[in-house]
């Protein structure tokens, strides 16, 4: 039997704590990315997310059990804007999501980048680039060309793929390991326990499902 490595943290034993908050325009597709990482499935129908939906993930790398506390944040001002300060405390890293579909979705990514580096966010805290709906090739209006600059100019990895096509579940699972590797070669990085994770629901604040995944690094 494989052994799982804890780190102890002031007398007892954690699992470690990633907090991932992912955020982009209204509509970019952030819920069912989050949803097909965590539930591994795409969500028949959603709404605007109101404030931020919680979701969590166990991970096994190299023999260490991971949480991975997915925020799911709100794209729309009026959603969001009470809950801003809550999305930057503490967080492990960013997931910017666009529309592949949508320019408009990618030329906003400046105000999101902004945004975060407006909370005072480390630029030790790795950011990915992600465009997502693939899977409408007919409609594409963002190049690869285009996305994969603008990544290399903000120092980020870009994954473009489709939280709807189930053959593109890898590739979604792909983006959160592969920073939570990055943040598991962070040996600095502390454990938290639920620091930052609401101790009782809040108004706007849905802790929704867990599910557990094994993996290994897919960078
Ligand atoms: N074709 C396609 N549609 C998608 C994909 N991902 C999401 N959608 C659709 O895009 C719409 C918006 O998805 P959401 O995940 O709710 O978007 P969001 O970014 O969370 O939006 P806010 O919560 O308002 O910020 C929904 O109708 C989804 O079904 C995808 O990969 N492909
Ligand atoms: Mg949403």
């Amino acid at each position: 039997m494989r052994g799982i490595a804890r780190y102890r943290c002031a007398g007892r034993d954690h699992t470690r704590i990633f907090k991932i908050i992912v955020i982009g325009d209204s509509n970019v597709g952030k819920t069912c990315l989050t949803f097909r990482f965590c539930g591994g499935t795409f969500p028949g129908k959603t709404e605007a997310t109101i404030g931020v939906d919680f979701r969590e993930k166990t991970v096994e790398i190299e023999g260490e059990r991971i949480k991975v506390q997915v925020w799911d944040t709100a794209g729309q001002e009026r959603f969001r804007k009470s809950m801003v300060e809550h999305y930057y405390r503490n967080v492990h890293a960013v997931v910017f999501v666009y529309d592949v579909t949508k320019m408009s979705s990618f030329t906003n990514l400046k105000t999101w980048i902004e945004e975060c580096n407006g909370h005072a966010v480390s630029p030790l805290v790795p950011r990915v680039l992600v465009g997502n709906k693939c899977d409408l090739k007919d409609l594409i209006q963002v190049p690869s060309s285009l996305a994969l600059k603008f990544a290399d100019a903000h120092n980020m990895l870009l994954f473009e793929t489709s939280a709807k096509d189930p053959q593109e579940s890898q590739n979604v699972d792909a983006i959160f390991m592969c920073l939570v590797c990055r943040l598991k070669a962070q040996r600095l990085l502390p454990c938290r326990d639920t620091e930052g994770w609401p101790a009782q629901p809040q108004p706007h604040c849905r802790r929704l499902d867990e599910a557990s995944g094994k993996g290994s690094c897919p960078c």
